[in-house]
């Protein structure tokens, strides 16, 4: 099969990076930080990065990685350096063999900043290249909710590879969905999905487990005959989307139900396991550009679980014109029979707005 390589060691990147973050949040305060542009970003996110690019260069060295983190602030901070440089240290598969494939551990220090480095492509339409968020969803991990680690291969522009860890989301595909799943008040028995998908080969989740990779499920969308019963997915942060024009665009549509508020791409895989169904996400501002690492994982799982993802007006995302979506404004994900009537709904809200 096509990028059977790829997928396999995309899993196994994705989960070595989520014990990390786990071992972050369990044991460090959560390490958080300020970047220059005042947002947050912990110890994990620089772990988890440099981790997955370290994978990824051993297996495939030619491949590019559009990263959202680099090494700036390690190299200015030697303690935060060695606190990063410890974590990544202990974070090992307890699979010997599962292991193996993903490079062994960083050597040095140093090494661990190169590859930290390694995720500056300014991304393009030609050629392999990855898009990583080793933490997406940075809020909603400091505050005990969903998270995500997301990685995706591109190939010439187009998401191909999609694998998303998700710590804190129940392993059962059809767990009622509902804003307190997964957050610290839970059992932590049941938690921890790996989901991955291949352009053409469907998606599947399986549970996160820290040694050899389970058995995979093949997921699919519920099927949603009427929009008017559906359950629609948005971030928690306001500043994200806007919570008022989803709520208006539910209420055209006809929905009742109260939106499931949850941070990162467990959004898209809570709708690609059928959990939930739809997941707006309209600007708030006009000039914020969607940043590939948060979608390239997110639509491939969802386009293979029967879904459609486009901007809030219905085009097409072009992830081949650097690192970020900036030909596109707002997303929309549903199901492919719904997808067109949702759009015409968006757009009525969105030129209402205009007048
Ligand atoms: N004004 C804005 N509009 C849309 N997305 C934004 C935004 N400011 C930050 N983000 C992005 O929203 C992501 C989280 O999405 P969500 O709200 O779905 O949880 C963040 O990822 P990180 O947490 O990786 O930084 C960040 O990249
Ligand atoms: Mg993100």
């Amino acid at each position: 099969m096509a990028y059977e390589k790829e997928l396999e060691l995309a899993l196994l990147a994705v989960q070595r990076a989520a014990i990390l973050t786990k071992s972050v949040y369990s044991s460090h305060s959560k390490g958080t930080l300020t970047k220059t542009d005042s947002s947050p970003v912990t110890i994990g996110d620089f772990g988890a990065q440099a981790l997955i690019i370290a994978s990824i260069k051993s297996a495939f060295p030619n491949d590019e990685v559009v990263g959202e983190e680099d090494a700036d602030d390690l190299r200015a901070n030697p303690d935060l350096k060695n606190l990063v440089w410890d974590l990544v240290q202990q974070a090992k598969l307890s699979d010997p063999a599962a292991q193996d494939k993903i490079g062994g551990p960083i050597k040095s220090a140093d090494d661990m900043l190169k590859a930290l480095d390694g995720g500056a492509s300014e991304g393009g339409n030609k050629g392999r290249i990855w898009a990583l968020d080793p933490i997406d969803g940075t809020k909603g991990f400091l505050r005990g909710g969903q998270y995500a680690v997301c990685l995706a291969l591109m190939v010439d522009g187009v998401p191909t590879v999609g694998v998303i860890g998700c710590p804190n989301l129940p392993v059962d595909d059809k767990a009622p969905l509902d804003s307190k799943i997964g957050t610290d008040a839970d059992d932590k028995e049941g938690k921890g999905v790996l989901f991955g998908a291949v352009k053409g080969q469907g998606a599947t989740s399986r549970a996160l487990t820290d040694g050899k990779l389970e058995a995979p499920k093949t997921i699919t969308m519920s099927p949603l005959p009427d929009v008017a019963q559906a359950t629609f997915c948005e971030s928690v942060e306001a500043g994200h989307s806007s919570h008022g024009d989803q709520a208006d665009i539910a209420r055209k549509l006809g929905i009742t139900k109260a939106s499931v508020r949850m941070d990162s791409q467990a959004k898209y895989c809570s709708i690609a396991r059928g959990a939930g169904d739809l997941y707006l996400r309209l600007p708030t501002s006009k000039t914020y550009q969607e940043k590939i690492w948060d979608h390239a994982a997110g639509v491939v799982l969802v386009q293979e679980a029967g879904g459609e993802v486009t901007d809030a007006y219905g085009k097409q995302l072009n992830f081949g014109i650097g690192r970020t979506l900036k030909e596109n404004k707002g997303i929309v994900a549903a199901p492919k029979a719904v997808h067109a009537k949702v759009i015409e709904v968006v757009k009525e809200v969105l030129s209402a707005k205009k007048d």
